[in-house]
């Protein structure tokens, strides 16, 4: 038996994720291209293009497509999710006989304009149809939450560009909200950070690292260190500095505190049972985001809510939008309905 030519996108800020029918994820990329200047032809995509950040002589640009959530480029975009879906197609080893049929996750605070621009730059690389789940959705199908139930489930989603939260009850969102920032955030706060108290230009890539190497959200027993390579800013030169995880832990403060609030907010706008059912099941983390150390503990402290991290945080919502491909035909209006596979 042939699988069906289907396929479920996770187009994020960060990271895009192709699930293929019958086979599940099939390819995991940064969403970032080189671009050479002037002719628009592409140099690189995906793990490749994202090497090059900072590294690129003037001809070339090493662009994110997608940012804050929101497709900042469209044409850029489309010729970003051309390449994912023909490199998936090829790693899943089926023929181009059949236009596939796509789902593809977007922000929940994203426009109708928007959602009109995800579709019809799947429909402009030859989809047959093309559909929208909403990312919270995706990510408490994925994470196997019982949202068909009587029962409020809360899933917040940190990703690279936004964090989005929403309660689901009865196979609704009964609210959602988000705010369009996340992961690359911290990032840049970082390197504000280092410029401001060292004197020492970083770039996002560094900023990154410092990040997934001695991030936290709060100090554990022992502090870390890590060797960061800059400019100096006073005298121009190359300069090597050591970071310790207390600096970084500093200047993510203000993160959580965004998180905290709009995890409040959310909270305020639902009924007072729904709450009750939250409080009691507690909260589901999704998203890269989520993987900063002591995140879900310092979370659940400042809401006085259970929290609990997915099993595949950076996976999840690819993984709930291939669930919901794997139930294509019978599944016409997931954004509203939607009844998980055991
Ligand atoms: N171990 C980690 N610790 C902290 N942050 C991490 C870790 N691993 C990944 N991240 C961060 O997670 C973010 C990417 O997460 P993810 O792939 O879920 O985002 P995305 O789906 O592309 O973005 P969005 O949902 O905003 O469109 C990046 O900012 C990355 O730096």
């Amino acid at each position: 038996m042939f699988a069906r030519r289907d396929v479920a996108v996770d187009l994020g800020t960060t990271n895009t994720l192709v699930y293929v029918r019958g086979q599940g994820i099939v390819l995991r990329e940064p969403s970032v291209m080189a671009i050479q200047q002037g002719t628009g032809a592409i140099c690189a995509v995906g793990a490749v293009a994202k090497q090059m950040i900072g590294r690129t002589p003037r001809d070339i640009v090493v662009v994110r497509p997608i940012r804050d959530g929101a497709i900042a480029d469209l044409q850029t975009t489309s010729k970003m999710i051309k390449h994912f879906l023909e490199k998936a197609l090829k790693v899943s080893q089926l023929k181009r006989l059949v236009k596939p049929r796509v789902i593809i996750s977007v922000p929940s605070g994203i426009t109708a304009v928007e959602k009109r621009a995800v579709e019809n730059a799947i429909l402009q690389v030859g989809a047959k149809h093309a559909r929208t789940i909403k990312e919270p959705m995706a990510a408490a199908i994925g994470a196997s939450l019982p949202i068909g139930d009587a029962t409020g489930s809360m899933v917040v989603d940190i990703g690279g560009g936004t964090t989005e939260t929403a309660v689901i009850s009865l196979g609704r969102i009964v609210t959602t909200r988000s705010v369009r920032s996340g992961g690359d955030a911290i990032d840049a706060r970082i390197v504000q950070y280092m410029k401001k108290v060292h004197n020492l230009a970083i770039g996002e890539p560094t900023a990154e690292t410092l990040k997934l190497s001695i991030g936290a959200i709060e100090a554990d027993v022992n502090q870390e260190y890590l060797n960061v390579r800059g400019r100096d800013l006073v005298t121009g030169l190359p300069k090597t500095l050591s970071v310790s995880s207390s600096e970084i832990i500093y200047t993510l403060h203000e993160a959580i505190d965004s998180i905290v609030e709009l995890v409040r907010t959310t909270l305020e706008r639902i009924p007072p049972e729904l709450s009750a059912d939250i409080i009691e099941r507690g909260i589901v983390l999704s998203g890269g985001g989520t993987l900063l150390r002591n995140l879900d503990d310092v979370l659940s402290a400042k809401t006085g809510i259970p929290v609990s991290i997915v099993e595949n945080p950076l996976d999840c919502v690819a993984i709930g939008t291939g669930k919901v491909l794997e139930d294509y035909d019978s599944s016409s209006r997931w954004d509203h309905k939607l009844q998980p596979r055991a």
